[in-house]
């Protein structure tokens, strides 16, 4: 990476008065996240998984068997975000509730909350195929300087503040937005710093990707087969081609960058959908809506869905916007 790119602190400094929510604090929020995500790419890509990769033998709350890297990306981003004592509060995939993290002393009247999905694509893990971590920020609407209530979590996702994701694969990127657009950071490994490698990252107007897993495709609604039929026909700029990695955040930053559709839709098998609604799909929404794409669960936009529990899943179809809105015809016309 030549030195000609500005690395994240700079663009942080550079950038301070023109984000609409950067503060000092939401910058300082930023950066752990960034030296967390340092860490868990080294424990990544380092010879030494034998001791972090396998599974841990236990199960989440959603009943998901737990991967070593899973419980250990985990453990690191919230130790991370405690340690620096940046945040009141943390909501992950991998814990059943949400951590309130009290600093009674005056100075530190911590405002924001975090979610996050620390390992995302864990199905991913032990086949050396590429993973992510995904994380939202919200402002706490309870008072300063007293604990975080079950209120503070459940917000719409229009009401974040910042959401990014961290990719390890052929190389490490933190992608994020404080609401001003996406830009993207590319981790240079022989010195440790992130450099702006993708500033403005912008999905397509249209693609001729479409990412599901069809292997359920006798489970979905009527209207997402029928919206599968159509992406592979002979006719206009189709056939698309079909791209599934298997890890959200994987599929969506191929498609970010060379225009497509990701669909994890509602099933016979999965009836509200596989992703989680406040650490999965509000942050890639958001991303999606500042990158001038579009996310919806195919009639609603995620953003707007009033979240009633932290665990809950709904359908998610997300990417290049004319796209989506093909897709959500499909859904109107025929489920
Ligand atoms: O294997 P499936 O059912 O297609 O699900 C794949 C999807 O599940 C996920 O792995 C869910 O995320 P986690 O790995 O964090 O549980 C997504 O990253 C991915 O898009
Ligand atoms: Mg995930
Ligand atoms: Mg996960």
């Amino acid at each position: 990476m030549q030195q000609t790119h500005k690395t994240l602190g700079e663009f942080i400094i550079e950038n301070q008065s023109a984000f609409k929510y950067t503060s000092g604090e939401l910058s300082r929020l930023i950066n752990s996240i960034r030296l967390a995500a340092k860490v868990v790419n080294h424990e990544v890509n380092k010879a030494g998984l034998v001791d972090i990769l396998g599974a841990a033998g236990d199960t989440n709350i959603q009943g998901e068997d737990q991967q070593k890297l899973d419980v250990y990306a985990n453990k690191l981003f919230i130790q991370t975000l405690t340690n620096r004592n940046i945040v009141c509060g943390i909501a992950s995939e991998e814990e059943d509730s949400f951590i309130s993290i009290n600093s009674q002393d005056e100075q530190h009247q911590n405002k924001y909350i975090v979610l996050i999905d620390p390992l995302d694509g864990s199905s991913n893990i032990d086949v050396n195929v590429s993973v992510g971590t995904i994380f939202s920020v919200y402002r706490r609407v309870t008072p300063l300087g007293t604990a975080v209530t079950l209120e503070d979590f459940l917000q719409k996702g229009s009401q974040q503040v910042a959401a990014g994701y961290v990719i390890y694969g052929t190389s490490t990127m933190l992608v994020y937005t404080t609401g001003c657009g996406v830009n993207g950071f590319t981790l240079n490994p022989a010195i440790g710093s992130f450099y702006l490698s993708h500033p403005n990252m912008q999905f397509p107007e249209t693609g001729k990707i479409y990412s599901v897993n069809e292997g359920n495709y006798i489970h979905f609604p009527q209207g997402i087969k029928n919206y599968i039929k159509y992406c592979q026909m002979e006719e206009g700029d189709r056939p698309y081609t079909s791209r599934y990695i298997g890890s959200l955040v994987s599929d969506f930053h191929r498609n970010m960058i060379k225009g497509g559709i990701y669909l994890y839709p509602k099933s016979s098998k999965a009836g509200s959908g596989k992703l989680r609604l406040l650490y999965e799909c509000n942050p890639m929404a958001f991303l999606a809506e500042q990158a001038n794409g579009k996310a919806s669960d195919g009639f609603t936009r995620i953003l707007d869905i009033e979240p009633t529990e932290l665990h809950q899943r709904v359908p998610f179809i997300c990417g290049s916007r004319k796209m989506v809105e093909k897709a959500e015809e499909f859904m109107l016309k025929y489920s």
